[in-house]
């Protein structure tokens, strides 16, 4: 028995030399052909594992070392299988963003992280229509939009936080703001009144949640077996078939509708996500499952991004209450010249910047327009970086740089309504909410830029305004906002209980 155990515990640790033997003669293959970029952490293939672990708890600071110790060059950091190659320039970055996909492939990173092929494959592989119904249909809101968007806010958030008289109440900030912002861009998904239904809210909420664990689970796994442990623990089918559900009475009942209309137009149809989607949709992407596939993708892309940013926005918010007031007055005096209008939206500036300067300084990741090298590809210096190299804008280094933005670190919250006033015409809409450049690149830049950004800047605003003139808000005597949780390229907030009462005065 003890022989056997021995047999056994030795044949473990041979496996495992070999295993750590052959990775590291591989990973120096790969190192020999990056060595003229310089590294963060180690560049020796064993030790470079450790600088892997590292940047899972510290890579906001390993970002930044690379990028103040390389500019304008490039610099490398040790992933688990790869280097993450990272452009410090501006310059740099837009040769990022013009590469074609067949040479640094947005799809393939998001592939891996997401496990697409066993998760959303049907968002990304076959037909990515749903990109240009979003930046077509959404970004393009509607006053008759608007005014469902606001409804819908504003008994959202009566809903959640239920305030009486002057007493305060507490609420989870996070957890509200999830709750809120599903239901709201819900109105503008599904109308009402399946938005307001907590069972849909919940699906959406969850589906996201349930896929990015399904995801982690499947990263464990060789591919060989991916494909059974999905027909065995998955999930998320049995979550399709409900959103199909959800959404069969309103897709049935368009549906007859087209069918009765044949090639005239529909004049007077519904103007929701649900509805463009059956509109633009081809094929098999076309039936019920489809489109109800389409809608959770859809939910998955949209709702947990604009309900963390929200949170940062509302913990910087109470970080720094001095900013209430004057955002009060900048809405009360838009509202009281253009009522609750898009062209008022337009007008709320210091808004706007509150929300911009947030996500400069907070916002989702600490690295974006993270790409794969799918064959070699040369960067204007000469240096050449191997297939399998993942790229990554270095997002956090970028956004507080001092040659970038005046003091960097300093949370100014209406530094960009004064970048926007003292500067004229197009130049300065580039210093609003939603707009991306190599200097702020919380949405992405470039092709691949997020094409929900305009209609998740108009929700950040709208709900911004009405929290800062419908509510008073404060943080329980002696509590502190607690810090994002940052693990690897992730940032999130974190959970905290906030006061609200009606606003007094
Ligand atoms: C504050 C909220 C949001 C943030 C911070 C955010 C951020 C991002 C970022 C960084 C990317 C990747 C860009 C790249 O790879 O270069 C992205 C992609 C995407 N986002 Fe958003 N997003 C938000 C809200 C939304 C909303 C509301 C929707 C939809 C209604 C949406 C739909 C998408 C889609 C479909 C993509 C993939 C685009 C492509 O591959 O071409 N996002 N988003």
């Amino acid at each position: 028995m003890v022989d056997e155990l021995t047999g056994r515990t030795a044949t473990t640790f041979l496996v495992g030399i070999v295993f750590l033997v052959s990775l590291s003669v591989w990973s120096r293959k790969r190192n020999s052909q990056l060595r003229a970029i310089p590294t963060v952490g180690f560049s020796d293939p064993i030790l470079s594992y450790l600088s892997f672990l590292r940047f899972n708890i510290d890579g906001v600071r390993m970002l930044k070392e690379g990028y103040e110790k390389t500019k304008p060059g490039l610099f490398k950091i040790a992933t688990l299988w790869t280097w993450m190659v990272s452009p410090t320039s501006p310059e740099l970055i837009e040769v990022v963003r013009k590469a074609p996909d067949n040479v640094l492939c947005r799809r393939r990173p998001t592939e891996e992280f997401i496990q697409t092929d066993y998760t959303l494959d049907f968002l990304d592989k076959h037909d990515h229509y749903h990109g240009h119904v979003i930046l077509s249909k959404l970004t393009r809101i509607t006053s008759a939009t608007f005014e469902d968007i606001r409804e819908e806010l504003v008994l959202a958030l009566e809903d959640n936080i239920p305030t009486t008289g002057k007493e305060w109440v507490e609420v989870p900030a996070l957890e509200m703001m999830q709750r809120v912002i599903c239901r709201v861009t819900n109105r503008v998904f599904v109308g009402a009144p399946l938005c307001r239904n907590r069972d849909y809210q919940a699906l959406n909420l969850n589906f996201a949640i349930n896929v990015m664990k399904f995801a982690t689970v499947l990263r464990l796994f060789p591919d060989f077996l991916k494909p059974l442990v999905t027909r065995t623990i998955s999930n998320l089918p049995s979550q399709f078939r409900r959103e199909m559900e959800f959404i069969r009475p309103m897709y049935e009942e368009r549906l007859a509708k087209m069918e009765e209309l044949g090639d005239e137009k529909w004049d007077d149809g519904p103007n929701d996500m649900l509805m463009w989607l059956m509109n633009e949709s081809k094929g098999v992407e076309k039936s019920l499952e489809g489109v109800a596939r389409r809608m959770l993708g859809v939910n998955f892309a949209a709702i947990h991004t604009t309900s963390s940013t929200m949170t940062q926005v509302l913990y910087r918010l109470l970080a720094n209450p001095e900013y209430v007031e004057p955002l009060r007055r900048e809405v009360e005096a838009v509202v009281a010249e253009y009522g609750w209008t898009t062209d008022g939206m337009d007008k709320l500036h210091k808004i706007d910047s509150f929300v911009r300067e947030t996500q400069r300084l907070d916002g989702l990741g600490i690295v974006v327009l993270v790409r794969m090298a799918l064959r070699p590809f040369t960067f204007p210096n000469g240096i050449t970086i191997p297939a399998g190299t993942l790229v990554a804008a270095p997002l956090s280094a970028i956004h507080t740089d001092e040659e970038v933005y005046t003091n960097p670190d300093e949370f100014d919250g209406f530094r960009f309504a004064r970048l926007r006033e003292s500067s004229e015409g197009p130049v300065a809409s580039k210093h609003q909410a939603g707009v991306t450049s190599p200097a702020h690149l919380s949405f992405g830049y470039g092709r691949h830029a997020c094409p929900g950004r305009f209609f998740a800047a108009t929700e950040l605003k709208i709900i911004l305004a009405r929290i800062v003139t419908a509510y008073d808000l404060k943080l329980e005597e002696g509590k502190e906002i607690p810090h994002d949780l940052c693990i690897a390229s992730s940032r999130i907030p974190r959970e905290a209980s906030v006061l609200f009462r009606k606003r007094q005065n």
